[in-house]
């Protein structure tokens, strides 16, 4: 299997050649790589990838192409590759657009956890894609952590929304847990630290069973203690329909960029 990246060295794209070669996965030399910056001599630890000078010298080298470019940079990409397996990236753009590059197309959905190879990416097929397609980008996809595959594209925007956002909201919410600690007199370091102990390291006491989240919140009301009390606070002030406002924000924008 040859794979080809166009935005090899952005976020995703870079993730997920990383993930390719450090997962011994693909030999370097069937990496097909495409930026807009030009080759580098090091691409995570490998100098003997494959640089295409254009979209359509990677896809002539290439058995699946990913597209990790920005949304708004695909109508430049102009891009055609029929008879490929071609598997996007991009939020917004919806296989009735990414048809016109002639591929099988599927649409996944990764997140920024894809760097430290623990995206959750769930994935569409369009038109024509096969048993074998299917299987090829559970393999893709594996590089990066888990997938699932979706029922409709509907589901994409919604997933668009919720894992595809990643670290956004738990960083939104550091930054509101810091800014309290330092606006009553704690020091910025120490107050970052106790931010990273509520978002990064508490929340590992629900991995694996997080469908048992309302008992972890029911659990603390039952103390009827200092816990219980912000909670109370929060549910009153609409923390929970104010998440499902971003959200929908979230999803209405994906849906917009696709009209
Ligand atoms: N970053 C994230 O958390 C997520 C991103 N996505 C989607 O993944 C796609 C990529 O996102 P990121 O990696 O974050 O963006 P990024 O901006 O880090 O990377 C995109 C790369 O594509 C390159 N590029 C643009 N036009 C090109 C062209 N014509 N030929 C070759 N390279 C070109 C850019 O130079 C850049 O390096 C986007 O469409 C985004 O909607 C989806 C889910 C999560
Ligand atoms: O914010 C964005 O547009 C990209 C797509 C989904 C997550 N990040």
């Amino acid at each position: 299997m040859k794979v080809g990246i166009i935005g090899a060295t952005g976020w995703l794209g870079s993730a997920l050649g990383g993930g390719l070669l450090a997962r011994g996965m693909l030999q370097p030399r069937d990496l097909l790589l495409l930026n807009r910056s030009g080759p580098r001599g090091d691409y995570h630890g490998h100098g003997d990838v494959t640089w295409a000078a254009s979209a359509g010298e990677l896809v002539a080298g290439s058995d699946l192409v990913v597209i990790s470019v920005r949304p708004q940079d695909w109508p430049a990409l102009d891009l055609r590759a029929p008879g490929r397996l071609v598997v996007s990236f991009m939020a917004g753009v919806g296989l009735a657009r990414l048809g016109a590059c002639a591929g099988r197309i599927v649409r996944a959905m990764p997140n920024a956890a894809a760097e430290i190879g623990r995206s959750y990416s769930p994935w569409i097929a369009g038109p024509g894609v096969t048993d074998a397609d299917r299987a090829a980008t559970r393999w893709l996809l594996s590089a990066i952590g888990t997938e699932d595959e979706l029922g409709d594209e509907g589901q994409l925007d919604l997933m668009t929304a919720v894992p595809g956002s990643g670290a956004a909201y738990p960083a939104l919410m550091a930054v509101a847990l810091a800014d309290y600690l330092c606006r009553n007199g704690i020091g910025e370091a120490v107050a970052w630290r106790a931010a990273e102990a509520v978002i990064c390291d508490a929340p590992l006491v629900l991995a694996g069973r997080i469908d048992r989240a309302r008992e972890m919140v029911d659990t603390y009301l039952g103390y009827d203690g200092t816990t219980a009390a912000g909670i109370n606070a929060a549910t009153a002030a609409g923390f929970g329909p104010s998440l499902q406002a971003a959200l929908e924000a979230a999803v209405m924008k994906a849906r917009q960029m696709d009209a």
